[in-house]
Parts: structure tokens; C-alpha cells; sequence
């Protein structure tokens, strides 16, 4: 067979991920152009800056300004500079000049990933995004390749490494959320506004894009029900500890229905980050760090179980790799990857269709009867406990107020908050002090 001329390829921003991307094209230049069949050139890299300083494996003669005719000379474009813009409409002018592209940017996938599939398909070119979802995890390939036989029921995991990292630390070592969140950022970790990963929006893109995936439904980030870290306390973090959880940041999409106007069930999706409590011997509690897990349960396959390294440069320059060897081999073979598939056209669901378990923690007066009464407006709202700590005053800062943890069954969101309205309406609940959902029990 003739030697295949080289592929050109072009890499756009050259921050954390970005110097790592050039670091394996350089290093193992050898061996990728052994698995896609053809030599891979680095043909320029896309910077604000060309004058800053920077790792000396990136040589300076290929930084470039201008990133706009250099998309127009490559075969494969790597975006992975974040944002919106500019990073949409280069990705969009490189795959009209008929480049291939791989992207790490959930954010952006997210946002608007159904205009760039639908570019993509018109030009017959192919659009990557493994280090979009959970880093170095392969997620992305297994849910839209291997799991494309199956019919997926639920997603649930950690998929944000920054947050995962922070709550860590919070337990860990006391960290307070400000200290961990400057940590994360210095090891790589954060998003360029760490805000992203503390408010749950970088989690909320990536559950987006895997319910996509998984339903064959689109579902942008604006149709995820999203809570963030911020509003967590070092109590918190504490009571988790007490009562034999830990607190963990999680994304979940799954199947599920509500009641319409007319009493008819209506079946989707729905999809939704928020903090919950996970029992201390659950595998997510054991996923320490940057790390990220991904469970995934399937009608045939079960449940299937995905972890490893879910930020950081290197790690994600690994997805970003194997995206760029997987579309460049189409080049040289010939074929394409997967298209957008979205036939299933699934609703999505709001966000008072969940159920799950909560964790409530009250202050209420230390009095006869209080826990009965309490106990009564969750029985009124159908909510059902299925344990309850009480803390005596003695044990608490002040004489006469006692503390109340109570652990319910699985109930709707809806009737939650009722519930929660209700109690903190008793004359002797002093303080409805959290709320929080308890997952994989
Ligand atoms: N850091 C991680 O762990 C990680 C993991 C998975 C995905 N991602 C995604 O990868 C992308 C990059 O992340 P990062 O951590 O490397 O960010 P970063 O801020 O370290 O790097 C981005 C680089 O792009 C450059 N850039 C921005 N706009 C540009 C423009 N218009 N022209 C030229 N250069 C421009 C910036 O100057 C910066 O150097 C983001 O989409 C992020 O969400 C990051
Ligand atoms: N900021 C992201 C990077 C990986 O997508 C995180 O912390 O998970
Ligand atoms: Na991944």
C-alpha cells in the first residue's frame, strides 16, 4: 500500500489541556502515525498570546494568532481553548473547510452541540468529544457506540473532578470551599471561571451530554435542574460524616414519567446535578480526589461501572488523543463515526419528577411531643420516614433547642417540598437547617 501523505493537524488554545495535546503529538509521534496509518503534522497552535511563556515542548514557531486561516489549513482541528466563542464559529469554519474535529468542550456541546452535529453530517466529517465527559473516562464511546444496542436506564455519577476534589478536601482535611477551590485550579483541574464547576454548570453540560447520548433525545444544559457546592457547609460535611455518608456532587439522568393534565402517564427523561448524601460504603463515596465515576445501568448489559482520572491536563489529553487517531483513521480508511441520533425525541421531565431519599435536619425545641408532630406532617404528605436521630439539647450549643436528622423513603421531589414548607411552618421547628437527597442506597 503507498504511504499515506501526512495528516495536518491544528490544535486551538494551548493552556492546560492544550500543551498536553502537543506533548503527546510530539512524543509519541511515532506510534500514532503506526495506528492511523499516516504521519500526524502539527501544523499550528492557536494562542491569544504567542509571546508568553510556555512549556518548551510546544515549539514556538508554530503559535500562530490567527486562528481563523489556520483551521482552513488542517485536517484535524483540536478545539480546546473553552468557551463559546470563538470556539464555535472556528469549529464551524473548520468543519465547512472539511476538517474533521474533536472538542473537549462540554460547555459548549452543551449549549448548542445539535448545529455542529448537523455541520459535521452535511459536510461528512467527523465531530470527537471523549474529553468533553469525565476526562480520561472513556464514557462517550461506550454510551454512543457500544451501547447502541441496548436501551439505557439511568446515568448517575460523578462527572465534575474539581468539585469532587473540593468535597474531598472539605472532609478530608477541613479545607474550607474557597482554600480546596484554589487548589483545584493550581493542579489543572478548574474550569477558566472555576464558578462553572462549584455551581454544578459544568456537571449539569456533561450530564447533557451523556442523556443525549444515552436517549437518543436531545437534552441541552438548559433542560438540567441544577444545584451546586456553594451552598454546603463544614456542618454539613459533618453530618454526613455522623451518619455514615459522604457528601459527593452528583449527575444523574434516567427514565422516568409523570401524570399529564389528563391523568395519562407520560414517559422521559430526566436529568439533574445536584449535592447528595452517599452511603460511606457505596463505590461512588470511595471516589476520592480529581477522580470520576460513572455507573450506568442497561436494560440487557446491567450495570456497568466507569472510573479513572476525570480532570486534569494529561488525563484529558489522553481523550482528547484517542479522538484524534479515531477520526484521523477515517481519513486514511476510509468511514465515519456516529452521526447525532436523537429519533427518540423523548420529553424531558421537570425536575419535580425525581424521587429519591432525603436527609432533613431540624432544630426544634426540646419538648414532649415535638418529634410526633413533626412526624405528622411528613405522614399528612405521604412522605415516610425510615429513620430518625435526635441529638438532646445537652448536646447541642443552646439548652433548649434539640436537633432532628430524619432519613425518609423514597419520596417525589414535589411532595418534599411541601413537606419541608410545612414543617418549617411548626411553631416548634426553630430551623429547617438542610435538606438533602440520599442516593445509591
Ligand atoms: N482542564 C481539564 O481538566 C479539562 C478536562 C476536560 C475538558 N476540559 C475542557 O478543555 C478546554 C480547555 O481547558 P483548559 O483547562 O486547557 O483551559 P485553559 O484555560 O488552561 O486553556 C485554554 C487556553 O485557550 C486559550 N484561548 C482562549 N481563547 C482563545 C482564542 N480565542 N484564541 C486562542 N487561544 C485562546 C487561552 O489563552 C488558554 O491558554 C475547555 O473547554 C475545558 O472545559 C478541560
Ligand atoms: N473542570 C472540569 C474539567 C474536566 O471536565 C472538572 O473539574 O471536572
Ligand atoms: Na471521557
Amino acid at each position: 500500500m503507498p504511504a499515506h501523505p501526512p495528516l495536518r493537524v491544528a490544535v486551538l488554545g494551548c493552556g492546560v489541556v492544550g500543551t498536553q495535546v502537543v506533548r503527546l503529538l510530539t512524543t509519541q509521534a511515532s506510534d500514532l502515525a503506526s495506528r492511523v496509518g499516516a504521519p500526524l503534522e502539527l501544523v499550528g497552535v492557536a494562542v491569544r498570546d504567542a509571546d508568553a511563556e510556555r512549556d518548551p515542548v510546544v515549539d514556538r514557531a508554530l503559535l500562530t494568532t490567527d486562528a481563523e486561516s489556520l483551521v482552513e489549513r488542517a485536517d484535524v482541528v483540536v478545539e480546546v481553548m473553552g468557551g463559546l466563542e470563538p470556539a464555535r464559529g472556528l469549529l464551524l469554519r473548520a468543519i465547512a473547510a472539511g476538517a474533521s474535529v474533536v472538542t473537549a468542550n462540554k460547555a459548549l456541546l452543551a449549549q448548542d452541540g445539535p448545529t455542529l452535529y448537523a455541520a459535521a453530517d452535511e459536510a461528512g466529517v467527523d465531530i470527537y468529544f471523549e474529553a468533553a465527559v469525565a476526562g480520561a473516562i472513556p464514557i462517550v464511546r461506550p454510551v454512543r457506540e457500544s451501547l447502541a444496542g441496548d436501551r439505557v436506564t439511568r446515568v448517575l455519577g460523578i462527572v465534575n473532578g474539581t468539585t469532587n476534589y473540593v468535597l474531598d478536601k472539605m472532609a478530608s482535611e477541613g479545607l474550607d470551599l474557597d482554600q480546596a477551590v484554589k487548589e483545584a485550579q493550581a493542579l489543572g483541574y478548574a474550569e477558566a471561571d472555576p464558578t462553572a464547576d462549584v455551581e454544578g454548570y459544568d456537571a449539569a453540560a456533561k450530564a447533557a451530554i451523556l442523556a443525549s447520548l444515552a436517549f437518543h433525545t436531545r437534552v441541552s444544559i438548559d433542560d438540567v435542574s441544577r444545584e451546586g457546592i456553594t451552598s454546603l457547609t463544614a456542618d454539613d460535611v459533618l453530618w454526613a460524616q455522623r451518619t455514615g455518608h459522604v457528601l459527593k456532587l452528583l449527575a444523574i439522568a434516567e427514565r422516568g414519567s409523570v401524570e399529564d393534565a389528563d391523568g395519562a402517564r407520560v414517559e422521559g427523561v430526566q436529568v439533574r446535578v445536584h449535592p447528595a448524601l452517599v452511603p460511606a460504603g457505596h463505590p461512588l463515596a470511595s471516589v476520592r480526589g480529581a477522580f470520576n465515576a460513572v455507573f450506568v445501568e442497561a436494560e440487557a448489559a446491567g450495570e456497568l461501572m466507569f472510573y479513572g482520572r476525570g480532570a486534569g491536563g494529561e488525563p484529558t489529553a489522553s481523550a482528547v488523543l484517542g479522538d484524534v487517531v479515531s477520526v484521523a483513521r477515517h481519513r486514511v480508511l476510509g468511514g465515519k463515526g456516529p452521526v447525532e441520533s436523537r429519533y427518540a425525541e423523548l420529553p424531558v421531565l421537570p425536575a419535580t419528577a425525581a424521587r429519591t431519599r432525603y436527609q432533613v435536619r431540624l432544630e426544634v425545641a426540646d419538648r414532649p411531643g415535638v418529634l410526633a408532630q413533626v412526624a405528622a406532617v411528613l405522614a399528612a404528605h405521604d412522605v415516610s420516614i425510615e429513620a430518625v436521630r435526635q441529638s438532646p439539647a445537652s448536646q447541642t450549643p443552646e439548652a433548649d433547642v434539640a436537633r432532628l436528622v430524619i432519613t425518609t423513603h423514597v419520596a417525589p421531589e414535589h411532595a418534599l417540598r411541601s413537606t419541608v414548607d410545612a414543617i418549617a411552618g411548626l411553631d416548634v421547628v426553630r430551623r429547617v437547617v438542610s435538606v438533602l437527597r440520599v442516593e445509591g442506597a
